[in-house]
């Protein structure tokens, strides 16, 4: 198997379809399981992962041609497990731009997911909420994203394309499954969170700076609903190798594009914010896995 550095200048060349292969088999080799959903757990969100039983557990450092993970709140290990008996895989722990890692680093997971039989992906993140109705606590289903960092001309999908994957110019119009968007709305009307649970547009920021006041403007302008600095990414490369996604952003603070308010969002409450709701979040993706296992076809 081939190894690499941080500094290579052709990354995205980098992780190729043999390289993603070899290691979706290094996985494939050491695990029984063969799961057809994959979860990425947001900042603070790591509590997900807990919930798995009869676990194989890979460090992501383990892995070869892994990126490990720097951030707080973010364990760094793939998981693979039965989620209330339905077999899944896991990241607990996702990379980010701000890290230093080239996006189509931060979003090669999700071709691993695809080579190892994943058909879904569900992404989990914290984001800041800039909707005036959203509180802190409140879940926003992500029904769309804008990709900012798109606009500047950075994507993971950037470089070569490899067909085996998907097309040069994939389609992203229904990006986010509508049809899982509407069983969250119902899990959540189950479970009587449908006043803290909502839809909206997400976006990601390349980060780590939070957002000014003016861009907090800017981008309440252009219709975003909550801001963040994950997930889109991962949602553009899964969808090119056609993953069926779903998506949802826990709000654990709130973007007031305003200069007198001074409650500054801050990274430690953040992850704190994901930790006091851990029973409704497990709840809400473990129905939404039971439906999706139920619906493969
Ligand atoms: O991995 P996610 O998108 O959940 O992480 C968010 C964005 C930053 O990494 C961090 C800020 O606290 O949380
Ligand atoms: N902005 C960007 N990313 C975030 C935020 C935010 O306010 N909160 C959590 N992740």
């Amino acid at each position: 198997m081939t190894t690499f550095n941080d500094s290579t200048k052709t990354f995205a060349r980098m992780y190729t379809y043999d390289t993603l292969q070899d290691i979706a088999n290094y996985l494939l080799e050491r695990t029984k399981l063969r799961p057809k959903i994959a979860i990425i757990c947001g900042t603070g969100l790591g509590c997900l992962a807990e919930k798995l039983t009869d676990t194989d557990v890979f460090d992501y450092e383990t892995i070869p041609n892994f990126p490990v993970s720097t951030v707080e709140g973010h364990a760094g290990r793939l998981i693979f497990g039965y989620l209330k008996g339905i077999q899944v895989m896991c990241m607990q722990g996702r990379f980010h731009y701000y890290e230093g890692y080239p996006l189509a680093k931060c979003s090669m997971p999700v071709r691993v997911m695809k080579l190892v039989g994943c058909s879904h992906l569900i992404a989990t993140n914290a984001a800041g909420g800039l909707n005036p109705k959203f509180k802190v606590g409140d879940i926003m289903l992500m029904k769309d994203h804008i990709n900012m960092m798109g606009f500047a001309g950075n994507s993971s999908l950037q470089g070569p394309n490899d067909e085996r994957f998907g097309p040069r110019f994939p389609v992203m119009t229904e990006a986010y499954d509508p049809r899982l968007l509407d069983v969250a709305k119902k899990i959540g009307r189950d479970l009587g969170i449908e006043n803290e649970l909502h839809e909206g547009v997400y976006t990601c920021l390349g980060g780590p700076n939070f957002e000014t006041v003016a861009e907090m403007k800017m981008m309440r302008l252009i219709g975003v609903d909550a801001i963040g600095m994950s997930t889109v990414h991962e949602i553009i490369t899964a969808r090119h190798c056609g993953l069926t996604c779903f998506a949802f952003s826990l709000i654990t603070n709130l973007c007031v594009p305003d200069y007198s308010y001074k409650d500054d969002a801050n990274h430690n409450e953040i992850v704190e914010i994901g930790r006091g709701k851990e029973p409704v979040l497990v709840e809400l993706v473990q129905r939404l896995v039971k439906n999706i296992h139920a619906n493969l076809k």
